[in-house]
């Protein structure tokens, strides 16, 4: 069973434990992690303090045992070949398509490619970029373009399959596709369900797409299911039931559908307690949010110090919303939410599918939005983000007091920020954390109402040991004389009231 322990002790110490357990096997070979995830943020520690593990409580779901019921809902087919595959990447250029220019066209066809190279053992062998005035059309391209096509790919045997970069593929288009070309033929959607796929590690990530494959899974069923009943002999009834061979698998499809939103449901109030705990102990939350691959792993690695923390240079390497604690300059101890990344084109019910894990974003107290800013299409990407966030109904002043922090930018030589408001860093090389930290804190400061206060304080009363357990002491400076000390804290308005409540006068 998953478990989460929080606690602040004396002496400034956060404690965060959680419990995290296995992962399932192949045919797609998730990720295993196993053991105790512990973290301990010493507040004297400056940046990140010490970890024992790498992350904390935020996989929630995790380490739990799953029910056989669970388990039989995840162990789904894999949805592309699992031997590796040799790519073409195809995109329909759509004449008079509104933002249609030679370098959109480009920069859409490198994240197609970056896309398939996401995929282990999938290589991109030939790019292709064929105008179209019928995207919507069964074959997508006019005659004479689709029989040029039918040949140069039918004449490069090196081929194995065709990426079509449209966002979704209808189940006819895609058979005829494959008549004539001869391979299997992919859509956006697919690919991008099957990376999230193979780096889903929480059952809940996993749970999540396991829905969105649902309206997938439904039209191969409806496509090959007339065909089934067309196909059988004998009576079209199961055991005398009364009810048909497809609509059977229907029902049972349905049922599945069910089964999942359930368990997701059990998770989701898990993930609330959770969030209810974080919120008692009043640590404050930074969610990391930014288009993928725009460094939000390293930057979190960066900021808290977490060895065990691993970026890697894939879209999509993040799927589960993770929580990491760290310490701001005064040592007010802060939990990073790292989050799945952003891509623009996201299909649609994948997007709806993770809004749950998304959810966690809406409780935090300061969004931070990184950018990669050696990235041609950064302004692109920023937008991406900026409205999917917006669809994500964030109470607006989140969203207007969000953080917007350029990385990479040892890529760009004499890079300056374009205005104030905004900080320039390397997560990579550790360049501009500071400056970072300290716009960090004064934004947490801000949004979760927390003071700094000079107290007099008895040194030999119980307040001081109280105020080490539930505010943040930054200085002490007795005064022996009086046998008092003035304290400088920084605190939250509840832990003051409790305080003036506890200690009156
Ligand atoms: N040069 C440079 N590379 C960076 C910097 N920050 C991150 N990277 C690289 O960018 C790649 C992606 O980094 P991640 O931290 O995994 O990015 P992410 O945003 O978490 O990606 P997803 O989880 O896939 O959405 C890795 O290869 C990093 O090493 C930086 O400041 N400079
Ligand atoms: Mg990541």
């Amino acid at each position: 069973m998953f478990s989460v322990r929080t606690a602040v002790l004396p002496g400034l110490r956060l404690l965060v434990r959680g419990f995290a357990a296995r992962s399932s096997a192949p045919p797609l070979q998730w990720p295993v992690r196993a053991g105790i995830a512990n973290i301990r943020v010493f507040g004297s520690q400056g940046r990140g303090g010490s970890h024992d593990r790498g992350w904390a409580s935020g996989a929630e779901g995790e380490g739990e045992e799953p029910e056989e019921e669970e388990e039989e809902l995840l162990s789904a087919e894999p949805l592309l070949p699992t031997a590796s595959q040799r790519v073409c990447v195809l995109h329909p250029d759509v004449k008079g398509r509104a933002g249609r220019t030679p370098r959109n066209t480009e920069l859409q066809v490198a994240e197609a490619a970056a896309l398939v190279h996401a995929l282990h053992g999938w290589s991109v062998v030939q790019t292709l970029v064929v105008p179209t005035k019928v995207p919507d059309s069964r074959l997508v391209f006019g005659k004479g373009n689709f029989q040029d096509l039918t040949e140069k790919i039918r004449g490069c045997p090196d081929i194995t399959s065709v990426f079509l970069n449209v966002e979704r593929m209808a189940a006819p288009t895609k058979k005829e596709l494959e008549a004539a070309w001869g391979v299997e033929v992919f859509d956006r959607f697919t690919i991008v369900l099957h990376i999230f796929r193979c780096n889903a590690r929480t059952k809940e990530a996993r749970l999540q797409l396991a829905l969105a494959e649902i309206p997938l899974l439904r039209s191969t069923l409806s496509r090959h299911s007339a065909w089934l009943d067309h196909e059988r002999r004998g009576p079209r009834y199961i055991m005398g039931s009364g009810e048909s061979f497809t609509k059977l698998r229907h029902r049972v499809l349905k049922e599945k559908e069910a089964k999942i939103r359930r368990a997701l449901e059990r998770l989701r109030d898990k993930r609330s307690l959770l969030r209810r705990q974080r919120t008692q102990r009043e640590f404050p939350i930074v969610s990391v949010v930014g288009y993928t691959n725009c460094g939000k792993t390293t930057l979190i690695k960066a900021l808290t110090g977490e060895a065990a923390m691993q970026p890697r240079d894939q879209l999509f390497a993040t799927l589960d919303v993770t929580a990491h604690a760290g310490s701001l300059p005064s040592r007010i101890p802060v939990l990073y939410m790292d989050t799945i990344g952003f891509l623009s084109q996201l299909p649609h019910s994948l997007i709806q599918s993770f809004s749950a894990t998304l959810e966690d974003v809406a409780h935090s107290d300061v969004i931070m939005h990184v950018r990669d800013v050696s990235h041609p299409s950064t302004e692109q990407q920023k937008a991406s983000v900026l409205s999917t966030l917006q669809g994500l109904q964030l109470p607006s002043a989140l969203l207007d007091s969000m953080l917007e922090v350029h990385n990479k930018v040892d890529l760009v030589p004499g890079y300056s920020p374009p205005g104030p408001g905004v900080l320039a860093v390397s997560a990579l090389l550790g360049h501009g954390l500071d400056e970072l930290k300290a716009a960090l804190e004064e934004s947490v400061l801000r949004a979760t109402g927390r003071q700094v206060l000079t107290l007099c304080v008895r040194l030999g009363g119980p307040q001081l040991s109280w105020l080490y357990k539930e505010a943040t002491v930054q200085q002490v400076q007795e005064l022996p004389e009086t046998g008092a000390a003035h304290v400088t804290v920084i605190i939250s308005r509840a832990a003051y009231g409790r305080f003036r409540k506890l200690f009156p006068g």
